[in-house]
């Protein structure tokens, strides 16, 4: 069985993680992490509406299936051309996302009017998506530090018929200097990204213990800065494209630790890991979800839902 990761190209370290995590799944996992994902996208409702753009499409030949846990998504399963050179999709009627990534701000629930930070934006998938289900009414804060993603995320927001989002090009651990307190906040933590590993195929060999660590303490440091920043009875979703339990059920554990906010119950995905690598976590813990390539045909990923008590 290690043997057969080594052979897929995962390091040894690594290989060996994922077998004490999952036993003989880790296989299935990897296999599933080898095939392209299929292509997906949002309807931009602050665009047209659901049915009119699925008419649309269906006339040009496009074909699909809905996402469970999005109204407003859709996988392909019949792409006669590149859906991105559609005037569709030139126009901003939808947005090309991977389905796993749509299910945050659906468990964020913004609504209308509300104060909402996005601590993590470009290329602004999220963000988008936080507008759309806010009917571009309220406010979102959005910041990042990558100067091209934000140039792409410009264009992405206003190619979409985003109006309510600030953009800010500096750390999200600097985010009190606004004085704003919110309603609502979106933590898509930057991380190793071992779930996208179908995109980016370097990171089975490249990743190291050390760059596991890095995220998890940029992770914290970030999840302490919007804690205090939300108000309390106030909501903030932390998710992550990486596998690995140091960045997301033990950073979820340390902020049950220490911090007063509860854990929110998630419909979708499989529970998270209670004993990873046989150290014991609260079952509490079970409520945040994970997304995987084999069972939810996703990219890996990890989504958790806190209220500040
Ligand atoms: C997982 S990506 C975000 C994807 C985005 N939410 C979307 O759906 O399109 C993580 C992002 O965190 C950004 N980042 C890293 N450190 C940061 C910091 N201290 N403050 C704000 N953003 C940061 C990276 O530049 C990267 O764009």
């Amino acid at each position: 069985m290690l043997e057969k990761l080594f052979s897929l190209g995962y390091s040894k370290t690594f290989a060996e993680r994922y077998y004490e995590l999952w036993g003989e799944r880790a296989l299935s996992i990897a296999e599933a992490m080898e095939k392209p994902l299929p292509r997906c996208f949002r309807v931009n409702t602050l665009r047209i509406e659901i049915p009119k753009l699925t008419k649309l499409l269906n006339k040009k030949g496009f074909q699909f299936r809905r996402i469970p846990w999005a109204r407003e998504g859709f996988c392909l399963t019949r792409e006669p051309f590149s859906i991105t050179s559609t005037p569709e999709y030139l126009s901003g009627l939808l947005y090309i996302q991977e389905a796993s990534s749509m299910y945050p701000p659906v468990a964020l629930e913004p609504k209308p009017g509300e104060v909402v930070a996005d601590m993590a934006a470009a290329p602004g998938g999220k963000t988008s998506y936080l507008a759309q289900l806010m009917e571009n009414e309220g406010i979102i804060y959005a910041f990042d530090v990558g100067e091209e993603r934000l140039k792409e995320t410009r264009l992405n927001l206003s190619r979409l018929g985003v109006t309510n989002t600030v953009l800010f090009h500096r750390s999200s651990l600097y985010i009190d200097e606004l004085g704003v307190e919110f309603d609502k906040i979106l933590l898509d933590a930057p991380c190793t990204g071992s779930g996208t590993i179908h995109k980016n195929p370097e990171r089975k060999a490249n990743r190291t213990i050390e760059d596991v660590k890095f995220c998890q303490n940029l992770q914290m440091k970030m999840l302490e800065k919007g804690l205090s920043v939300l108000r309390k009875g106030g909501i903030l979703v932390y998710s992550t494209c990486s596998l690995e339990p140091e960045e997301n059920e033990f950073v979820i554990q340390w902020v049950l630790d220490n911090f007063d906010v509860e854990l929110l119950p998630l419909r979708y995905g499989e529970p998270a890991l209670t004993r990873p690598f046989g150290i014991e976590l609260s079952e509490e813990i079970k409520k945040a979800r994970r997304f995987y390539p084999d069972r939810h045909g996703t990219s890996g990923f990890f989504v958790a839902k806190l209220r500040k008590l």
